[in-house]
């Protein structure tokens, strides 16, 4: 993830200001110095680093804390206002009748982005249509086809016709019953005079609302040339950044937003087209700091809720926040959490977990696989209500008939309740940190910068 080590190195370096009510230059010298060398190792431009680490030391040494506000409380927020106002605003995109343009590189993921937007806005209710337009990659229509049908959006392309302007037009015709249009464009290797001719020509039959630029998150120091180059001859709107999944620092695409004067419009987290996220600046920034992204687990729960059809009496998901925790509560979650997205993930999301409570738990506590979900369930299918309900009192005798019954060994039902003991022990950690309204509750606060330190509250931090 994105300047992921920055969230550690600041969190150890906020720790040492625990305790402290005033904050010394040496203090701010030093937790400056971690801000900018992550933000450097994850290929932000210098430039940029500069500006914001320049900011920060300014506010922390100049501006008066609130009384009674902690010193690394009072740094916090000003790390935090600075980098919320570094990445800015995601793109605005109105959830109505639009059509919008995808440039990039080849490679950067633009076919993959085309059909996991067009999907993102089927969620929203509007009917999305992705035209593709790139006659120069052999077997780029059959993918954009086959990741359209995979989105269950319109999809129009030609493989017949090699004059992508041509495409585009016809395009635009034959998908008239569709809202939101996404028009994929062909990448080059490297920037070259006919693929800027190509994307202008696309540009001026499309007329686009919104052109967005598709930048691969490895991408480093490059994407200020290109960034611009795209800026100057289409205009560039906003950001899309892919493969964050991967090992990638994302540093280069946040220097193309600030190049661009543009924004983030969306991220991609993964090769299937629900790896999508709306970018979410203060989500974002709450997640690098590990205070959690409440408002992303709550989508990604609802989404997984629909995709699992459980009813919303029947789990709550407020329950896990509430420490009420049973294996039959384990199944019910482990389905969701498999729709949700890796264990791992999702803990990222919840206020605390971020790199603060998560990395103390063993590295098993998140590991929980499809095959051993599998596992796990056809165990559970031979336990007895009881024993689901009180988990603690299943004996040596009982586990040795539930492996009988569900065809598993000792080891293996075993291992469920270790599982399951850890899940518990996770759960119960939340109990400390009140409910999920309060958690969100202190967020608002700390980001309207009121309530003397809201963020005391937020376990770890
Ligand atoms: N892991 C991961 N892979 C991605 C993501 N987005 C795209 N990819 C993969 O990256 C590769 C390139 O993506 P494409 O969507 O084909 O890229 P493109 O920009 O359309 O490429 P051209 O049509 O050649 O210009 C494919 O193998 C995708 O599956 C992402 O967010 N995560």
């Amino acid at each position: 993830m994105v300047l992921d080590d920055l969230g550690s190195s600041l969190r150890s370096s906020l720790d040492k200001l625990r305790g402290k009510s005033r904050i010394s230059e040496e203090d701010v010298e030093e937790i400056v110095k971690e801000i900018q060398r992550s933000l450097l190792s994850a290929d932000v431009d210098v430039s940029l680093v500069m500006e914001l680490s320049d900011n920060i030391k300014e506010r922390a040494l100049e501006e008066e804390p609130p009384a009674g506000t902690p010193a690394r409380d009072f740094v916090l927020r000003i790390v935090y206002e600075e980098l919320v106002g570094l990445i800015g605003d995601s793109t605005e995109l109105p959830l109505e009748e639009q059509t919008i343009l995808l440039a990039g590189l080849q490679g950067s993921g633009k076919t993959t982005s085309a059909a996991k937007m067009a999907w993102w806005f089927s969620t929203k209710g509007l009917r999305p249509a992705v035209i593709q337009t790139d006659t120069f990659r052999p077997g780029a229509y059959d993918q954009a086809k086959e990741m359209a049908s995979r989105a269950e959006v319109d999809f129009y392309g030609n493989p017949d016709n090699d004059d992508p302007v041509e495409i585009a037009r016809k395009g635009l015709e034959e998908t008239s019953e569709a809202d939101v249009h996404i028009v994929d464009t062909a990448g080059r290797h490297a920037l070259e005079d006919d693929l800027i001719d190509e994307i202008e020509q696309i540009e001026g039959v499309v007329e686009p609302d919104t052109s967005l630029l598709v930048l691969d998150a490895a991408i480093g120091q490059g994407a200020k040339e290109q960034a611009q180059q795209f800026d100057e001859s289409i205009g560039i709107d906003g950001v899309v950044i892919t493969k964050l999944d991967g090992t990638a620092k994302g540093g280069g695409a946040l220097t193309a937003v600030d190049q661009t004067d543009s924004s983030i419009a969306f991220l991609g987290t993964g090769e299937e087209v629900q790896d999508v996220e709306r970018f979410e600046p203060d989500g974002f920034i709450s997640r690098l700091l590990g205070m959690g992204d409440l408002g992303q687990l709550a989508e990604r729960v609802e989404r997984a809720m629909d995709q699992t059809e459980i009813e919303e009496d029947d789990w709550d998901p407020e329950d896990m926040l509430q420490g009420q925790f049973t294996l039959n509560d384990m199944q019910k979650q482990m389905e969701a959490m498999n729709n949700m997205g890796p264990l791992d993930q999702v803990m990222d999301m919840i206020p605390g977990f971020g790199g603060g409570i998560k990395d103390q738990l063993p590295d098993d506590a998140m590991d929980v696989t499809q095959e051993r979900m599998h596992t796990f369930s056809v165990i559970m299918d031979s336990m007895t209500e009881a024993e689901k309900e009180y988990p603690k009192a299943i004996g040596a005798s009982q586990i040795e008939r539930i492996a009988r019954g569900s065809g598993t060994n000792e080891d293996q039902v075993r291992e469920l309740l270790q599982q399951y003991k850890m899940m518990e022990k996770t759960i119960k950690q939340f109990q400390g940190m009140g409910s999920e309204q309060e958690m969100q509750r202190m967020m608002k606060q700390m980001q309207q910068g009121g309530g003397g330190g809201g963020m005391g509250g937020l376990g770890p931090f």
